[in-house]
């Protein structure tokens, strides 16, 4: 299985430099029974970017989520994801593609019964093949880059505060090195500076790592802080995507008032708090 490991890896070297989109939705329509959730959906995701995806609760952007990681069905429509449309892949390109990406959900979503070292370990028994001591020196690794303390490793996750359950999560999701990290809601539930903290590290990694953040939020400082571009989800397709400040020339009215509301005016460019 290493192997075959570095096979792949050696495979997506080559597709990394000329695939500059690591996904793209095209008219991807989803329905429960005879309720349409997401009606002919385009969405591009350029490699390395931080890309801010919001809109009204319910209006469905977890199912969106669940659909490109392959968790719900589509009626139609293509997902691409690193150039291969999810519907042709092999088990092969399937195994390739799941590989490269990083999930964080929504609350964490830790294995309650396993320690955080054990938790972040789960992604690499499941693909890889490598000797225990390796696998422990490679999780302590993740550990340390997304800044949790060594000793968080052995702890569970009923020991750990929110921003450490968040952290820990993130360090599950870059257990395979992805190139791209879909974040659901990384911030909720964390105070201003936890939120605050998180929203650095996901910055330092992209910067480091050249990681591509799709970011789920409604967490208005994460989207003026770090996100490069914002797609809103509304009338279930993106109603306007672009960067912050195509979003607060906006004339939409849902984009007018989440951005320019009452909650927005609280709020600099910069994304901190006016006094
Ligand atoms: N498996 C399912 N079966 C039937 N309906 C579903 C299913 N999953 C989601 N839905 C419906 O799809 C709609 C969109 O839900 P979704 O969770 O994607 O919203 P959201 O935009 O993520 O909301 P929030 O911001 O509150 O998390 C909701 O009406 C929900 O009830």
């Amino acid at each position: 299985m290493t192997d075959t490991l570095e096979a792949i890896r050696e495979l997506d070297a080559t597709d990394a430099e000329s695939d500059e989109i690591v996904l793209s939705a095209r008219d991807v329509t989803v329905a429960f029974g005879d309720k349409v959730i997401l009606d002919k959906l385009s969405l591009d995701i350029t490699r390395g970017e931080i890309l801010g995806f919001v809109g009204a609760s319910g209006a469905g952007k977890s199912v969106l989520l669940r659909t490109v990681l392959g968790l719900n069905k589509k009626q139609s429509g293509t997902i691409k994801l690193f150039g291969i449309d999810t519907d042709k892949a092999s088990d092969t390109d399937r195994l390739k593609i799941d590989m490269r990406l990083g999930v964080l959900f929504q609350h964490g979503a830790l294995f309650s019964a396993l320690t955080v070292l054990e938790n972040v370990q789960v992604p690499m028994r499941e693909y890889l093949d490598m000797p225990k001591q390796l696998m422990d020196e490679l999780a302590l690794l993740k550990i340390e880059l997304v800044g949790l303390p060594a000793d968080a490793a052995q702890k569970f996750p009923s020991e750990l505060s929110g921003g450490m359950i968040k952290r820990a999560a993130l360090a599950r999701a870059l257990a395979l090195d992805p190139d791209i990290v879909f974040l659901d809601e990384p911030t909720s539930g964390l105070d201003p500076i936890g939120a605050a903290d998180f929203d650095e590290l996901v910055a330092k990694l992209r910067d480091t790592m050249g990681l591509t953040v799709y970011m789920v939020t409604h967490d208005l400082d994460s989207l003026f802080s770090v996100c490069d571009r914002v797609a809103v989800l509304g009338k279930k397709k993106v109603l306007v995507e672009g960067t912050i400040e195509d979003m607060l020339k906006s004339e939409e009215p849902w984009v007018k008032s989440y951005f320019r509301g009452k909650r927005a005016r609280q709020l600099d460019l910069s994304g901190r708090e006016k006094a």
